[in-house]
């Protein structure tokens, strides 16, 4: 599909905070409003794909709300494209908001319009003339893989193809910005990962800044760029996608991390694994450590280094756990060994790995 000429946009939280139920709050206590954004500082790129996570009530809807000026910060500064929208007037932040699309959860759309009328209507909103509507709608409906679906009403439809129509819509007129609030929580796995393709592609081929709002890891580790990770309003961790998964400094991030990415067994599998396996328990981490833009310069550090210690220091190990997933387009993972041998060869060993890689020794207590 043809970009229509839309450059992409970022997006700067300067200091931004929203406040909920002032008042109440204070003559019911001595507690201060609650802020379900705090003092956040976040600089959301051009053309890239940022994800917002956090568990449920951690702002993240109202951090999307301050983008789209459905709500005002009390302190601090919201810039989308250029413009500080903290204090613009209704009619500019119209114009603001015909730059940023919106896709839902629930999807969203009308049960009385086709598919085609559903996507049509922010193209009528906008005033395009009916004929330019109807090519426009042909050629969205064709890049989401729906173009058969024109005719069909919303109810005839599954989640996935559902999710397609609530994305050409959102599409329609060109928005520099897409916000994807919780879009895959109501589909299953295989859907989940069509339509973050679908997203990625949105991304690659129009270059529209995208704004992914979930409270999985898996989805961060599917398509983003980089992450942002919220805990009650603030802003704990963010950074490189790659980098985060592999150096998470706060307790919730590696809580998240460990979900997505199941590289490190938890106390209950070490547990089982102990019954099967003797020896000390140790994991090593997978990581690219070339250059993560060429995928031709990667250099996977690791699993055989692992190998050619033990076997130098003359370690018997096993291979007991572990799995490499792919991200960002690059390796990620952690493979956990059982080591038999003298207590001496083994410290040689890890100290040797250490000079290389991520090690944790596992003691018998548990991680
Ligand atoms: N309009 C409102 N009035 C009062 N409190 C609100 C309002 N909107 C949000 N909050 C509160 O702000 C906090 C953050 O809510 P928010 O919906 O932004 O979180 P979230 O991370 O999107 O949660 P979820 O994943 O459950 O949707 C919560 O404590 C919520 O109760």
């Amino acid at each position: 599909m043809a970009d229509r000429g839309s450059s992409a946009a970022a997006i700067s939280f300067r200091n931004a905070t929203r406040r909920f139920g002032g008042r109440r709050r204070l003559r019911a206590g001595p507690f201060a409003p609650t802020a379900a954004v705090d003092g956040v500082d976040l600089e959301i790129a051009a053309g890239r794909i940022t994800g917002i996570i956090g568990y449920s009530g951690a702002g993240k809807s109202t951090l999307v709300r301050l983008i789209n000026g459905l709500e005002r910060p009390d302190d601090g500064h919201v810039i989308v494209d250029g413009t500080d929208i903290s204090n613009v007037g209704e009619r500019q932040l119209r114009r603001i908001r015909g730059d940023i699309g919106m896709v839902f959860q629930q999807f969203s759309l009308f049960s009385s319009r086709t598919v085609a009328g559903n996507v049509e209507f922010p193209l009528r909103v906008a005033g395009v003339p009916k004929r330019q509507r109807a090519a426009r709608v042909k050629e969205l409906l064709d890049f989401v893989g729906i173009g058969d679906k024109a005719k069909h009403y919303p109810r005839r439809l599954s989640g996935g193809q559902k999710q397609r129509v609530g994305i050409a819509r959102a599409l329609a007129t060109s928005p520099k910005i897409l916000l994807a609030d919780e879009a895959t929580s109501a589909l299953d796995p295989d859907t989940t990962s069509e339509i973050l393709t679908l997203l990625r592609r949105v991304n690659r081929e129009l270059g529209t800044t995208i704004v992914v709002i979930t409270h999985e890891m898996d989805v961060i580790r599917d398509i983003c760029d980089h992450v942002a990770v919220l805990d009650h309003g603030r802003l704990i961790e963010h950074g490189d996608v790659y980098d985060v998964f592999a150096r998470p400094t706060s307790p919730i991030t590696r809580r998240l991390v460990r979900g997505a990415v199941g590289d490190i067994p938890s106390d209950e599998t070490l547990a089982r694994l102990r019954t099967r396996h003797p020896g000390k328990f140790v994991t090593v981490a997978i990581r690219d450590t070339g250059n993560g833009e060429n995928p031709a310069g990667q250099a996977v550090t690791g699993g055989d280094d692992a190998l050619e210690h033990f076997t130098r220091a003359g370690v018997d190990v096993a291979i007991v756990y572990g799995g490499i997933v792919e991200l960002a387009r690059r390796p990620f993972g952690a493979i956990t060994f059982a080591m038999r041998g003298d207590d001496d060869r083994i410290a040689e060993a890890v100290s040797g790995l250490r000079t290389i890689t991520e090690v944790i020794e596992h003691d018998e207590a548990g991680v």
